[in-house]
């Protein structure tokens, strides 16, 4: 096992990070953030965003439901239409092309971007993302740069059904972003630690709060090993193109055919009637166990002139004020998703229709 804990930068990753500020260089480099439902890519994401790196950023947010939350909480971007949103789907496999065509399209931009950022879904197989970016015509475009996978240091033990997505998404990385440290004890950092040195010989990691990492770690780091590719086709996701331990590896992936679709189950949310807070923060509280993730914007009549973000990520419910609608009628977008059988909408609905105001007595 050979773990590297990169923290501060290395002299060459510093070097590439201020080049490419300096440079114009021909194949834009494209950053793929990835990591389970919650881990923190978002937060990581406006930290990249809002870093003072003067670069000509294009972002891409993938949320694998049918509304795009992701999109709307990325801040620290010009306008709107900056943040191109890939929803409904998981840019890994069943909307592999259009992630494909939107970043052709950024590409085709008058004022090119120098830099790509994507936020993958929590749900993604970064294999098949990366695939997305190996063929020539892509490859003179786009050169993908790194894949970065932000673990949930309070949550990684949780959703054991869901480990071997976990597994593959930390497999594919060249960093990983041990995130919500501020959650866990060093004792428990420990033990993560150990967990990742008994299944991988060789990673990097870095381990912080709400995605405060150095950009130099981030960007134009020039890490991405198109060679762990090998024997990942385009029909067949299902290698395994990582440094696990084959005699102890719980990874069952090995030949086997990852399908999210099949796994997960998305279910949204919207109205234009307001919602009481602490009806919504205790319907929040009661989500079933079998909800990962469930996320939204809020119209609430405590605060109706701003956007109230809701946040669940296993049993953890965070509210809070965001800023204003900014002119946007103001709308209720909540998604959640679940286990595919583990969500039953009807209830769902019933449970944040007695969230409306007026349906509270
Ligand atoms: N305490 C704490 N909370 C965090 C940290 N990082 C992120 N969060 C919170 O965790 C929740 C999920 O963070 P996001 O950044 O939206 O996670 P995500 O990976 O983008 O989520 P999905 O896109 O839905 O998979 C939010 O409420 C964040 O504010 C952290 O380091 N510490």
């Amino acid at each position: 096992m050979d773990r590297d804990i990169t923290f501060p930068p290395s002299d060459t990753e510093a070097a590439s990070f201020y080049a490419l500020q300096q440079s114009a260089a021909q194949a834009v480099p494209l950053t793929v953030l990835t990591g389970f439902l919650g881990a923190g890519k978002t937060t990581l994401l406006n930290r990249i965003l809002n870093g003072g790196h003067g670069l000509r950023v294009a972002v891409l947010v993938n949320d694998f439901g049918s509304i795009n939350i992701d999109a709307e909480l990325v801040v620290g971007i010009e306008s709107d239409g900056d943040v191109i949103n890939l929803a409904n789907g998981c840019v890994c496999c069943n909307i592999r092309e259009d992630l494909v065509a939107a970043v052709t399209q950024v590409m085709a931009r008058p004022e090119k971007p120098e830099f790509v950022l994507l936020e993958a879904s929590g749900v993604a197989d970064p294999s098949g993302i990366a695939l997305a970016f190996m063929n020539e015509d892509m490859r003179d475009r786009i050169r993908l740069d790194s894949i970065m996978c932000v673990v949930d240091a309070e949550q990684i033990f949780a959703a054991p059904e869901m480990m071997e997505l976990k597994l593959r998404q930390v497999a594919f990385a060249d960093m990983l972003i041990l995130n919500k440290v501020d959650l866990v004890t060093q004792k428990e950092i420990e033990r993560i630690k150990a967990w990742l040195d008994d299944r991988f010989h060789r990673y990097r990691l870095v381990q912080t709060s709400r995605g405060d990492v150095p950009l130099e770690i981030l960007l134009s780091v020039g890490r991405f090993d198109p060679s762990r590719l090998d024997g990942t086709s385009s029909r067949d996701q299902s290698s395994h193109p990582h440094d696990c331990d084959g005699h102890d590896c719980e990874h069952s992936a090995h030949g086997h055919r990852h399908d999210h679709l099949q796994a997960f189950k998305t279910w949204s949310y919207e109205t234009d009637a307001p919602l009481s807070l602490e009806p919504l923060r205790e319907a929040a509280r009661k989500l079933p166990a079998s909800v990962y993730r469930c996320k939204g914007v809020v119209h609430t009549a405590e605060e109706p002139g701003r956007r109230v973000i809701l946040q669940v990520v296993g049993k953890r419910v965070d509210i809070t004020v965001g800023d204003e609608w900014n002119g946007k009628e103001p709308l209720t977008r909540i998604i959640a998703i679940a286990a595919r059988d583990g969500l039953d909408g009807v209830d769902l609905r019933a449970t944040f229709d007695r969230c409306r105001c007026s349906s509270v007595s």
